[in-house]
């Protein structure tokens, strides 16, 4: 007993020795190098197990200072959630300039070889909620704040180069149409439903978008494995003020890489937070993801020949018109310290642009610069975001904005105006004709109008273009996913609209996705705005497959293994995969682990249940004739064999498999996907043929 009355006995909870208090609680005291618990004024707490009351059982009593400020804070811990892309996970790192851009660009982070510019970014789904699942069929953003020498500049992308819309105008309908029906408050984190399609079908610019929805661009493997893009046609400006057109993508040096959709729909029950566990274990274990900047620059000139509006963000240029030059390298290599303080209070702003970069009229952009700001005071909490470490810029800065909700860098003195004749000393920041921010020049005359341009018409041309340099795999899933969304409205005329629409992109997905949804008839193709031009030259940078990254390296291998599982081949295997880059996990029927053929005991990762095979690129079934007769009994292990099967990974196996094999249904002939592995000296080649991530030629998969 203390003085006070109170019991201070000390036991072990485990290995941990903590005191106990006279009703059984557990106290830690600030002893042996811990810091001493204090309130938010610094004052040092002695108890933080027992609000203060009237004896042991009495009531609580108001005078509980450090209780109601511990609580009060509590109750205003949450912050509104991001309107769209409100699920994100972001990441420490720096951009590092390839070759001075001087020709092109005044910007100061590409004017010197070799500079290393911070950076901070934020990927992210767009519909669902702060806590909805990593793997919905989803535009993924990409957005990057490199704090330059001359103030912030944020690139806000998306993984895909186009949009569903072309006038800002429309995004509050977009994201109601996509977002939760109000009604009812669901789907959430998914476009399969009637209020989505419906919007969308009655909106055919957005059909090129809805290619890239449907395509495996929108389940993508992890964020280190899709690339980015600034979208909108931007502006690079140079110190005698030239300006050039200019398109922003990130390519991932990786390569791409997404699931297939019956494998997202598992992903997202077996690890909700499947792309930020990956973000995370890649860097936290050294293996910093990198994307190249490359740039599309033209003129007014290319600007006039192209086939489209450049000022269209529902189309892009390809890549076989205009190549992407590489001008620098994005590396992540630290997590935030603080979810919160950091990914969380992180404001991205398109008009957050520097000297040298400058926008260029395309309306959703213009749009886009209103409500980045907006957004950011409502969700925030007041004009002082600015002031936050992460939205703050690493450069010098003085300006004379003060006061409002929660500031603290005011400026310093007298002098909170200008112009004033205060002097060097107090009298603050004056403006920098030539060095500051100049918006380029442009003649603007006109009527003022509510109206788009004729050339913003062609709603089907870049949608069909798309479709078609896609591998037949690739169309096969976008059609798949057409039917599955389609399946989800209950409303049949909507589903004949976006047939209807389909029918102006390719007739036989249109076929396709009609049949899907039982259909009896082909409704009529939906009147174009504009004739569609049905022969663009197919671009391969389009597809994922054809990019194909043809290395195992950041990916994944799962090893099931049993008791008596051969020590010498498991080595092997897991050697082989290391050496080639990738990451191993055990999986085992009890977390606990093995004992293996040669009596060590080997741990494991994850207990079957928790380890499905759809959170690997590849598996391995390492298994003995007594532990394959027990895994029989258990329907996980069936699953993570039938799964792999499905989602077409290679799978590396020792004989002793084939009878997990037979009940999870696979055929008696194996095709070449399936790798033997009877010696360790087979580990080399399972793994090389890894590096194809997928084997297609398997008819029956998902
Ligand atoms: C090319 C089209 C667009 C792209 C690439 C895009 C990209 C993004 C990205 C990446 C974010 C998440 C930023 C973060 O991680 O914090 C975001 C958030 C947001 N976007 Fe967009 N967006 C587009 C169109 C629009 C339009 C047209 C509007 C409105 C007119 C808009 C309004 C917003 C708002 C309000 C947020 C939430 C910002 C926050 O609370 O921090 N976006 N957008």
């Amino acid at each position: 007993m203390d003085k006070k009355g109170r019991s201070n006995s000390s036991v072990m909870l485990g290995e941990q020795a903590v005191n106990r208090g006279a009703g059984g609680e557990t106290h830690q005291t600030a002893d042996a190098g811990y810091d001493t618990l204090t309130t938010q004024q610094g004052t040092p707490v002695s108890d933080d197990q027992n609000t203060l009351r009237q004896g042991a059982r009495g009531p609580a009593l108001m005078e509980d200072a450090h209780f109601r400020e511990k609580i009060f804070h509590f109750d205003h811990e949450r912050i509104p959630e991001r309107v769209v892309h409100a699920r994100g996970y972001g990441a420490h790192g720096f951009f590092e300039t390839y070759e001075p851009l001087t020709d092109l660009t005044r910007a100061d982070i590409f004017q010197r070889a070799g500079e290393k510019t911070p950076v901070f970014v934020r990927f992210s789904t767009v519909a669902g909620n702060k806590g909805s699942a990593d793997l919905a069929r989803d535009v993924r953003g990409f957005a990057v704040k490199f704090y330059t020498k001359e103030g912030n500049w944020d690139l806000v992308g998306n993984n895909i180069p186009v949009f569903f819309i072309q006038d800002a105008i429309n995004f509050p309908d977009l994201v109601h149409s996509v977002k939760q029906e109000p009604d009812r408050d669901f789907p959430q984190a998914q476009s399969a439903h009637d209020n989505f399609w419906d919007f969308v079908s009655l909106m055919p610019e957005s059909m090129h978008m809805i290619m890239w929805v449907m395509s495996d661009r929108a389940i993508p493997r992890s964020f280190r494995f899709m690339e980015g893009f600034g979208v909108h046609t931007f502006r690079l400006v140079n110190a005698e003020g030239q300006s050039t057109f200019v398109k922003f993508h990130w390519k991932p040096k990786l390569g791409m890489q997404s699931v297939v959709w019956n494998e997202a729909v598992k992903i997202n029950g077996a690890d909700p937070d499947f792309h930020r566990r990956d973000l995370w274990n890649a860097i936290q274990s050294g293996d910093y993801p990198e994307w190249e900047l490359g740039l599309q620059t033209f003129d007014q000139e290319f600007a006039d020949s192209f086939d489209f509006d450049i000022l269209d963000a529902t189309k892009l240029i390809p890549e076989d018109v205009l190549p992407v030059t590489p001008v620098g390298r994005l590396v992540l290599d630290r997590m935030p310290e603080n979810f919160f303080a950091e990914t969380e209070q992180v404001a991205f702003m398109t008009q957050n642009v520097v000297p040298g970069i400058d926008f260029s009229n395309d309306p959703l952009l213009q749009g886009r610069n209103f409500s980045y700001l907006d957004t950011q005071i409502k969700r925030l909490g007041g004009p002082n975001f600015a002031h936050l470490p992460i939205n703050a810029p690493k450069c010098p800065f003085h300006h004379f904005q003060q006061d409002g909700h929660m500031a603290f860098t005011n400026p310093k003195g007298r002098a909170n105006y200008e112009p004033n004749s205060w002097g060097t000393e107090i009298g603050g920041p004056r403006e920098a004709p030539m060095q500051g921010f100049q918006t380029i020049a442009q003649e603007a005359e006109g009527p003022k109008v509510r109206l788009r341009a004729e050339s913003f018409a062609d709603h089907y041309s870049q949608a069909r273009q798309f479709y078609r340099s896609q591998t037949s795999v690739e169309q096969k899933h976008i059609g798949a996913a057409l039917v599955f969304e389609l399946s989800n409205c209950e409303t049949l005329a909507i589903r004949e609209r976006v047939v209807s629409h389909l029918l102006n992109i390719d007739t036989d997905l249109a076929q396709t996705v009609a049949t899907g949804l039982g259909l009896g008839a082909l409704p009529k193709a939906a009147p174009p705005a504009a004739k569609p031009k049905m022969d663009l030259k197919p671009s391969d940078a389009l597809s994922i497959l054809k990019n194909g990254p043809k290395q195992f390296k950041g990916r994944k291998l799962g090893i099931l293994i049993t008791d008596g599982v051969d020590t010498g081949l498991l080595k092997a295997v897991e050697t082989a995969a290391t050496e080639a880059g990738a990451t191993v996990e055990r999986i085992a029927p009890t977390v606990g682990g093995v004992k293996a053929s040669d009596g060590t005991h080997l741990p494991a990762h994850r207990k079957i249940d928790g380890g499905p095979s759809v959170l690997f690129d590849a598996v391995a079934i390492l298994v003995s004739e007594a532990g394959v007769a027990a895994l029989l009994k258990l329907p996980p292990a069936r699953d993570f064999v039938a799964d792999a099967y499905a989602h077409y990974k290679f799978c590396g196996f020792t004989q002793t498999a084939m009878p997990l094999f037979a009940k999870a249904g696979l055929p008696k002939e194996l095709d070449k996907g399936f790798v033997k592995l009877a010696q360790p000296a087979d580990a080399k080649g399972f793994v090389q043929a890894c590096a194809a991530l997928r084997f297609w030629d398997r008819p029956d998969g998902a």
